[in-house]
């Protein structure tokens, strides 16, 4: 609802008191037209609240979204969903101050969907913020929902592990790829659930028990394929074991934030305004850095480089491409494209098929990366990763001497197989995962770039099976030669750093890639990408379960 709208509904009657607790910034759009809450314009006083909303309220301070953005109301239904800002907002029974009888107080978003409003304000409620993840999926609502339950259910619902260990087994998983920015929400999740602050210099300080999953976790983020029964067994049997049901907890876990570090990296998302690095907005005549909220240390601004967050945007692909980038075939050839290819309807023999996946194999192979290999780890983030070095090999380059199979969804799948292994072993944990895939999988709303009414199925599924191909997954129904036909090589080579050197992406990456899309379509992709990795790691973890549990 807008706020034009409360204004309306409820000022003859009301007072209101409106605190901005956290403001949603919107691509292309700077959040800078107005300098004062008081803006508002709905006769109300700003008050300061106290706990968990003070310092943010502290860090954006008088800044409100641009004027054309607050008034509007309900735009037609699109997928470029933007929710504006978070409010605590009180109404009190007298407009004249002093007011007698608050009637009402509550958490509110202000944005074109009541849907995404309410989720946005339930993430907060469970994390004291609403975090840039959230923000960014924010774009696709019916996913946000289900990738929140998910979260929320196995970092703090019912299962096996204490709820200190599900955290720092999440530092462990983000710690692969060097994610600082979800190292240190959890780092912050681990100390708040009581977790020994010992625990945080690093490896060296943990149980041998929560040390001893870290193969696990290696493997699972970079070979999945090299996993096997002899590690379940190590952790299942003799001192500090593991039961099954907690290393499926653990496995979800790892799974959710090694794809989870994907999806920031690709997604260009930026630190949380309470971490180094985080962005603020900044006052008109304010310097840098100097109304951060941790930022008392006047003297020394550069430990805390605050960035501004709309001139990001505003190098963005809504101001054209930056430049030297490679050419891209662009939105109406892929959909001549799709056309062709669902009118060829050509037979192949298994054969071929199968010839088929594995030239995609090999070419992927061949296919450069975006970005460089990070040189330096900051200590602060080295401390949580042992053999830095092992990272991710090309499939059709896997060590020899193991010839590791391709693994063939027909003999193991979600649907048929892990879905009820892990539903079985832990709580209804397969329901939720189900749903998300499920979400992930089938979201569209038939659109590409600024065309409608298009049916998306084959580019979707394109980019959905070439991630699992990415590691060694092969659908036997599935005619690999599309990818090349639909996915462009900036695309692929996009693909294969989002999902297999995450690290090593940037924003400008983000920029390069799919320019004639919009956000919105970039995000899913990248959901995409994350949800098609953590299905394929945790077919892979599933299949060794089953395979130690039937031996
Ligand atoms: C990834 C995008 C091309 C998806 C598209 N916008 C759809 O609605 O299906």
């Amino acid at each position: 609802m807008s706020l034009k709208l409360w204004h309306q509904l409820w000022n003859d009657v009301f007072a209101v008191k409106i605190v901005p607790v956290q403001f949603v910034p919107t691509p292309g759009t700077a959040a800078r037209d107005s300098n004062s809450s008081r803006d508002l314009g709905l006769g109300g006083d700003v008050v300061a609240l106290s706990g968990a909303f003070r310092f943010l309220e502290t860090a954006f301070r008088g800044e409100i979204p641009p004027r054309r953005k607050r008034n509007s109301f309900c735009p037609p239904e699109t997928d470029e969903a933007q929710p504006i800002g978070l409010f605590w907002i009180e109404f009190w029974r007298v407009s004249e101050p002093p007011y007698r009888n608050l009637t009402k107080a509550e958490l509110f978003i202000f944005g074109p969907f009541r849907r995404t409003n309410n989720l946005f304000v339930d993430a907060f409620l469970q994390s004291n913020r609403l975090d840039h993840v959230s923000q960014v999926m924010g774009y696709h609502t019916s996913y946000l929902d289900h990738f929140l339950k998910t979260q929320n259910f196995i970092l703090r619902g019912d299962g096996p592990l204490p709820f200190h260990y599900r955290h720092y087994i999440a530092i462990m998983a983000a710690g692969r790829h060097q994610c600082g920015y979800l190292i240190n929400l959890q780092k912050q999740e681990f100390l708040l659930l009581g977790g020994e602050h010992s625990w945080l210099k690093g490896l060296s300080s943990i149980p041998p028990k929560l040390k001893n999953l870290y193969d696990i976790n290696k493997i699972l983020a970079h070979r999945p394929w090299q996993l096997n029964t002899s590690h379940i067994e190590k952790l299942t049997k003799g001192k500090d074991s593991w039961s099954l049901a907690e290393v499926i907890h653990a496995i979800v876990i790892l799974t959710h934030f090694h794809s989870l570090c994907s999806f920031v990296f690709a997604c260009g998302v930026n630190q949380e305004v309470d971490q180094a690095g985080g962005y603020k907005y900044q006052m008109p005549g304010e310097t840098r850095g100097s109304a951060h909220p941790s930022n008392t240390n006047q003297s020394n601004p550069k430990d805390i480089p605050t960035v501004d967050i709309t001139e990001d945007w505003k190098n963005s692909s809504h101001v054209g491409p930056p430049s030297p980038t490679e050419p891209e075939v662009g939105i109406n050839t892929i959909m001549q494209r799709m056309k062709t290819l669902s009118e060829q309807n050509e037979e192949c023999t298994p054969v071929e098929l199968a010839k088929r996946f594995e030239s995609i194999e090999t070419q992927s192979a061949e296919l450069g990366l975006v970005g460089a290999e990070r040189l330096e780890t900051p200590a602060d983030i080295s401390c949580f990763i042992e053999d830095g070095k092992f990272g991710y090999q090309d499939f059709a380059k896997r060590d020899e001497q193991f010839d590791f199979p391709t693994f063939r969804v027909q003999d193991y799948s979600w649907n048929d197989h892990g879905y009820s292994l892990v539903n079985r072993l832990y709580n209804d944990v397969g329901n939720l995962l189900d749903d998300k895939f499920k979400t992930a999988q089938n979201l569209t709303y038939y659109t590409m770039g600024g065309r409608t009414d298009v049916d998306t199925s084959r580019f979707r599924r394109a980019i959905w099976n070439y991630i699992q191909c990415l590691l060694g997954i092969r659908h036997d129904d599935y005619d690999y030669g599309e990818i090349n036909h639909l996915l462009e090589r900036s695309l692929k080579t996009f693909i294969k750093s989002a999902c297999c050197y995450p690290e090593r992406v940037t924003k400008k990456d983000y920029d390069r890639v799919l320019r004639e899309f919009k956000h919105s379509e970039k995000v899913h992709v990248n959901l995409m990408v994350l949800e098609a990795r953590m299905q394929a790691e945790l077919l892979y973890a599933l299949r060794t379960v089953n395979r130690y549990m039937t031996n």
